[in-house]
């Protein structure tokens, strides 16, 4: 199977491929949460891993830092992270800068009343998936599990690296804006990633790679 282009964004035939794996992957996924309302938790395999990056986050960064630079998701390649799943790579020869704007962590937004409607409550607690941010001091969340909506970009697979990070993640709450900077210089062949935070990862640090 051939990769594929969107959006200046290019996509490796194995993530091509997995698109269609995904599929069927959600479908089962929503049988085996109709399962687990009525038995419980299942394996961890099928439930998400926590929802809410909380590292390095200052909650309203001024606006202009966003001005300063140009996206650079015609840099970005998606494709297999050994471990991980997918993963962002930079593969452009220009160098990211410290404090470059990298791309803007786009989905749909949901109040906490929508996401509960979205992903109805188990024994009292939202079962929220892996590509769900909250914006914090908002009760705003972007959700971004839905790799078809317009409104998704590649941000949804940047990983998680909690010793060396080159990226972190800013916000505004007022404008209900997050996105990431870099952190130190990011050369060609680089995966990005930031530290999604000890929280995210509370009872599934095994399986951090
Ligand atoms: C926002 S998604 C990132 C993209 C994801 N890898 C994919 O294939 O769609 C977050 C999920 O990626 C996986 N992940 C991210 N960083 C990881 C890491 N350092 N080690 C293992 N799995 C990781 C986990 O399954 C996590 O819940």
């Amino acid at each position: 199977m051939n990769g594929i282009s969107m959006n200046g964004i290019s996509f490796s035939p194995s993530f091509v491929d997995r698109r269609h794996r995904r599929r069927r992957i959600s479908r089962l996924q929503s049988i085996l949460s109709t399962v687990e309302e009525s038995l419980g938790p299942l394996l961890p395999i099928f439930t998400t891993v926590g929802a809410v990056s909380y590292g390095f986050v200052s909650y309203n960064r001024p606006l202009w830092n966003l001005k300063k630079a140009l996206e650079v998701g015609e840099g970005i390649e998606v494709r297999e992270s050994s471990g991980r799943g997918l993963g962002a790579f930079y593969v452009k020869d220009d160098v990211i800068k410290p404090g470059d704007l990298v791309g803007q962590y786009k989905g749909d937004l949901l109040t906490l009343n929508e996401l509960s409607k979205k992903y109805p409550p188990v024994n009292g607690t939202i079962s929220k998936n892996a590509y769900l941010y909250e914006i914090r001091e908002s009760s705003l969340y972007i959700d971004a599990s839905d790799e078809n909506s317009d409104s998704v970009n590649w941000t949804r697979f940047i990983n998680h690296d909690g010793k060396d990070p080159n990226l972190v993640v800013e916000q505004n709450a007022l404008h209900k804006i997050v996105w990431f900077e870099a952190k130190r210089e990011i050369r060609k062949g680089e995966e990005l990633c930031f530290d999604y935070g000890d929280k995210y990862w509370e009872g599934y640090e095994d399986l951090i790679v």
